[in-house]
């Protein structure tokens, strides 16, 4: 099928390779000059498992193009599909302006009947807006002769596992009444609906919904267990023995229960707020997920705080190693990264930081800069090299199972604050270290 992707970023850049990859012709759109002439170059703007090798082969292949001509990509592609950014406004809602900038677009160009897709995670009633924008457009230009739908197909792929989650993906969501809208979804993508049907079919509104409830009920499950880990420290119970213990009921499950430094990322935070501004527009006061994100911009201060009891608010002129800067693993994205939090509280108190992340070290470098305060390391080890102690924001698997001898020779004080859990605190104790984490009292 020919397909038109407007966005080039982790959803459509992941989409638009995984669907070429199946067979179909896509063509993808983005506004970004020097993205698009970086990705024609066979540069890729991301780090993202298996994708430079998918967007590569693919775009040799000629089942991937990039461009910024929006013209030639609405003729392409029978759907149109949505995957630019839906940031926070100021008031923490969605900002619709590039989903309806696009919508513009395809209005502004189609000169055929379209299926427009909307990829992007947005409010509910926004594919009404996305209609009327295209609406609007063509009786600007006396088109109202052409057809068009608009259907809602949010993505649930994580970052880290973007390609995989959307090479199999759980489920696929598609939002429409529309059975010749549902006979061309069902098209694009029975490649994946091989196995048993993936495919969940239901209105419009219900599946913009869906995206939000899904995430929230994860960040909820992510608070949840903050607020535990925080309460079993002053219990003397350790969090990750109750993880364990809860985890095998398949009713809870192991999925999503880690504890840590607070939810990050461009997605969690950001839709938790917007829904809590969608109950607001229905005067509806969603009061758990308030709490929900309560619970996350303080889980964000816990291990400075942790830090900064230990050495009694003194500091000033301290450097300190930071293991991790990506919000999650196998990413180089700091959007919301709890290391982030925890860099710039340490700066405010004073204190230098010493950093290394297998993959966020150029993007970290872009957004500080060069700074006096901040030292960006080639490995692990020359991160710790005359720090005071070391503090984990990320659970990297090369961060695992490090040489605590050579760890403990290289702080001034044998002390690690772990944000992730990753070690076990007698093996630690073991090793002449001291060590803090989050949710368990110290061997
Ligand atoms: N990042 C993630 O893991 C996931 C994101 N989402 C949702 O998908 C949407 C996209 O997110 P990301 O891919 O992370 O965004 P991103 O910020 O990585 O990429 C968005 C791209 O859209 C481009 N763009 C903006 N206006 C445009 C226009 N008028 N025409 C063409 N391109 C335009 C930007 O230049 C940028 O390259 C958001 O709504 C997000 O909530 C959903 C699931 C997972
Ligand atoms: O809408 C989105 O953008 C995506 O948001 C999340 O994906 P992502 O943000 O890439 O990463 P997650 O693995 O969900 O992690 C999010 C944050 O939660 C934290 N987390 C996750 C799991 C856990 O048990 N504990 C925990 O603190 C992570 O460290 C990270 O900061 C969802 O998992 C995806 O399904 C969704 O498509």
């Amino acid at each position: 099928m020919n397909l038109t992707v407007f966005g080039i970023g982790y959803v459509g850049l992941v989409q638009a390779a995984v669907l070429a990859e199946v067979g179909h012709q896509v063509v993808c759109v983005d506004i970004d000059e020097k993205k698009v002439e970086r990705l024609n170059q066979g540069l890729i703007p991301i780090f993202e498992p298996g994708l430079e090798n998918l967007v590569k082969e693919n775009h040799a292949a000629g089942r991937i193009k990039f461009t910024t001509d929006a013209k030639a990509a609405v003729k392409h592609g029978e759907i149109q599909m949505i995957a630019v950014g839906t940031p926070p406004g100021e008031d923490g809602s969605a900002d619709l302006k590039y989903v309806l900038a696009v919508a513009e677009a395809i209005g502004r160009e189609m000169e055929a009947p379209k299926i427009v897709v909307g990829k992007s995670t947005v409010p509910v009633g926004t594919c009404e807006k996305i209609k009327a924008r295209i609406a609007e457009t063509l009786k600007k230009r006396g088109r109202e002769d052409l057809t068009f739908d608009v259907a809602s197909n949010p993505e649930f792929l994580k970052e880290g596992s973007a390609v995989a989650d959307c090479m199999k993906p759980d489920r696929i969501i598609v939002g429409t009444s529309s059975e010749g809208t549902e006979a061309v979804m069902r098209e694009l993508y029975a490649p994946f609906n091989r196995n048993h049907e993936k495919m969940i079919v239901m209105d419009v509104r219900s599946a913009e919904f869906t995206k939000y409830a899904a995430n929230c009920m994860l960040a909820t499950k992510i608070s949840f267990m903050n607020e535990m880990a925080n309460l079993a420290e002053q219990l003397g119970a350790d969090i990750e023995e109750v993880r364990k213990g809860i985890g095998s009921d398949p009713r809870i499950g192991y999925h999503f229960i880690y504890p840590g430094l607070g939810y990050g990322g461009s997605c969690f935070p950001k839709d938790v707020r917007a829904l809590i501004k969608t109950a607001e527009g229905v005067k509806f006061d969603a009061k758990l997920l308030r709490a929900v994100e309560e619970r996350n911009n303080e889980q964000k201060s816990v291990l400075f705080d942790k830090v900064s009891r230990y050495f009694k608010g003194n500091l000033k002129g301290k450097t300190f190693a930071l293991w991790g800067l990506a919000f999650k693993p196998n990413t180089d994205d700091m959007r919301e990264a709890p290391a982030r939090n925890l860099m710039e509280a340490l700066w405010k108190a004073g204190a230098k930081v010493q950093a290394y992340d297998p993959e966020a070290m150029q993007e970290c470098q872009a957004i500080y800069g060069l700074r006096d305060d901040l030292l960006l390391c080639g490995t692990k080890e020359a991160a710790l090299r005359g720090a005071e102690a070391l503090m984990i924001a990320t659970e990297w698997k090369s961060f695992r199972a490090p040489s605590f001898d050579a760890l403990k020779d290289a702080l001034t004080t044998p002390v690690i604050f772990d944000g992730r859990n990753l070690y076990d605190p007698k093996v630690i104790a073991r090793h002449g270290i001291e060590y803090h984490s989050i949710g368990r009292v110290a061997a």
